[in-house]
Formats: structure tokens, C-alpha cells, sequence
């Protein structure tokens, strides 16, 4: 078996050819071969062959089809790639996906804001920041699934988990700012079409890179997108943190 060498995902797709998979899956259509036992067994007994079930078959191959769909949109992986050209923009769309801008300008803004009401929003959108990087960094060292082997690992400040590459971190912090600042900021239509664009490019952006699969931005938005309800539920207020928000108070005195 060579399964230890692989992460959970790539053990999926290397434990057996799809010609096999679907023989188990089918065995009416295609009789298996007589089984021989081996040594050890209890003469004239088959060993037991576990056959993937028809959901593993699916989901290797959806995988399969993943990786090979996403190979094909990586049309920016490299300077020298078929939209090479169009590197520098989407790198650009990288920053604007980051963590640290989020973090420092929400901090930043913190700082100078004086007005109650923004302090508990701009709080919570720290909270909601942190909460995000704390729950990729735990879903990526759990899943540790490596990023595109097409991708070139030239990223803007990572920490340890981001070389591995489920969910796109870009994109569950995408889909949730998009949500929190389509409920707690009063913009204009056209604005809040522009948050979501935005939302959805930088996801797109991450392929295209070559940074990851569509399955790990498919999963960021959803997850990013929950996030979001995690955040609501817990919602910093002078209600419901009375200690945190005096603390604030005295502290900006
Ligand atoms: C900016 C301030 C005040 C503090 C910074 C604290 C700090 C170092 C936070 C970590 C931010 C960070 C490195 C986030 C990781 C962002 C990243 C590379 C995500 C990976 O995204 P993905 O889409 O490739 O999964």
C-alpha cells in the first residue's frame, strides 16, 4: 500500500485505478476474479477485498475531474503560463483577499473611530477576521491537502497551514466580509454589486493563479458564507459584553 505517503485527498484518488472501482461497484456486470488467500488465512477462505462503495467511486471521480478542471483554469500559474500577462492583476486581487490589510485596516480603523456604533461593528469585523483564520487554519491541518502542484508558491505572508490548500482562505474571508459589510454598511447599489463581484473574482482569481482547486473556493464560500452566522449569533455588544466594551471605554479615555 502506498497510501502513507499521500494526504487525505490524493490517498482517495491513488488507492486504485477507475477501471477497478467501477468493477467493484458493478460486480453483477463484471464477476470478480476468484480471490486467493493469503498466507496465514484459513485454507479455502477468500480475504475479505474491501470495495469502495458507489459514493467513493462518485467522489473520486469528482475529484479527479477537480483537479484536472482546475489544471485547466490555472491560465495565470506562471509568468509564462497562456494569461501569463494578467499575473501581476490577479496577485493584486491576492492582497486585496489577505488577511493582514483586513486586519490592519480594521484596527487601524478601530483606532481613529469615535463613534460608538462604528467601534462595535469595526470590533466585530476583528472578531469575525480572527474567527476566520483560526477555522481555515484548523479545517487546512486537518484536511492537508497540497496546493496545485502548478502552483507557484510565491504567496504574500503565509503562515504555517497555508501550504496546504483546503478551503481557500481568500475565499471564506471573501464571502464572509462580502455579507458583513452588505449588512452593516448603508452603500449604494451599485457599491454592493461591487462587493460581491469582488467577492467572487478574488475566488475565481485563486485558480487562475494556480493556488487552488474549485472544490477548495466552492467549500471557502460556503464555509466563509456560514461564518458569517457564526459571527451574528456571537455579536459583540454592549449587551452582551458589558465587561469588554468598559474596558474599551475606560481604555479610550
Ligand atoms: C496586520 C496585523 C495587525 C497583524 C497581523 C497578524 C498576522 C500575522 C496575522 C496572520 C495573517 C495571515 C498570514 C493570514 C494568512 C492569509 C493567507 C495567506 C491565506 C491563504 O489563503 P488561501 O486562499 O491561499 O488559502
Amino acid at each position: 500500500m502506498r497510501l502513507q505517503k499521500y494526504n487525505t485527498f490524493e490517498a482517495l484518488l491513488v488507492s486504485d485505478t477507475f477501471e477497478n472501482l467501477t468493477f467493484s461497484c458493478f460486480p453483477l456486470q463484471h464477476p470478480a476474479p476468484p480471490q486467493t488467500s493469503p498466507a496465514g488465512s484459513p485454507a479455502g477462505r477468500a480475504a475479505p477485498v474491501p470495495s469502495p462503495s458507489c459514493a467513493a467511486v462518485a467522489f473520486r471521480s469528482l475529484l479527479a475531474a477537480d483537479l484536472r478542471f482546475s489544471r485547466q483554469l490555472g491560465v495565470c500559474a506562471g509568468e509564462r503560463s497562456a494569461w501569463g500577462s494578467a499575473r501581476p492583476l490577479l496577485r493584486l486581487l491576492e492582497v486585496s483577499g489577505h488577511g493582514v490589510p483586513w486586519l490592519a485596516g480594521t484596527l487601524y480603523g478601530l483606532g481613529r473611530s469615535e463613534s460608538p456604533a462604528g467601534r462595535e461593528v469595526l470590533l466585530n469585523l476583528l472578531f469575525a477576521l480572527v474567527l476566520d483564520l483560526v477555522l481555515v487554519a484548523m479545517v487546512k491541518g486537518l484536511v492537508r491537502r497540497r496546493r496545485p502542484t502548478h502552483n507557484k508558491m510565491d504567496m504574500f505572508v503565509t503562515i504555517s497551514v497555508d501550504k496546504y490548500s483546503f478551503p481557500s482562505g481568500h475565499a471564506t474571508r471573501a464571502a464572509m466580509v462580502c455579507r458583513f459589510v452588505l449588512h452593516h454598511l448603508v452603500l449604494a447599489i451599485p457599491l454592493r454589486v461591487l462587493v460581491v463581484l469582488w467577492a467572487i473574482i478574488v475566488g475565481i482569481s485563486r485558480v487562475m493563479l494556480g493556488r487552488h482547486n474549485v472544490s477548495d473556493v466552492a467549500f471557502g464560500f460556503i464555509m466563509g458564507y456560514m461564518q458569517y452566522n457564526v459571527v451574528k449569533y456571537f455579536w459583540l455588544s454592549p449587551l452582551s459584553a458589558p465587561a469588554l466594551f468598559a474596558v474599551w471605554n475606560q481604555w479610550n479615555q
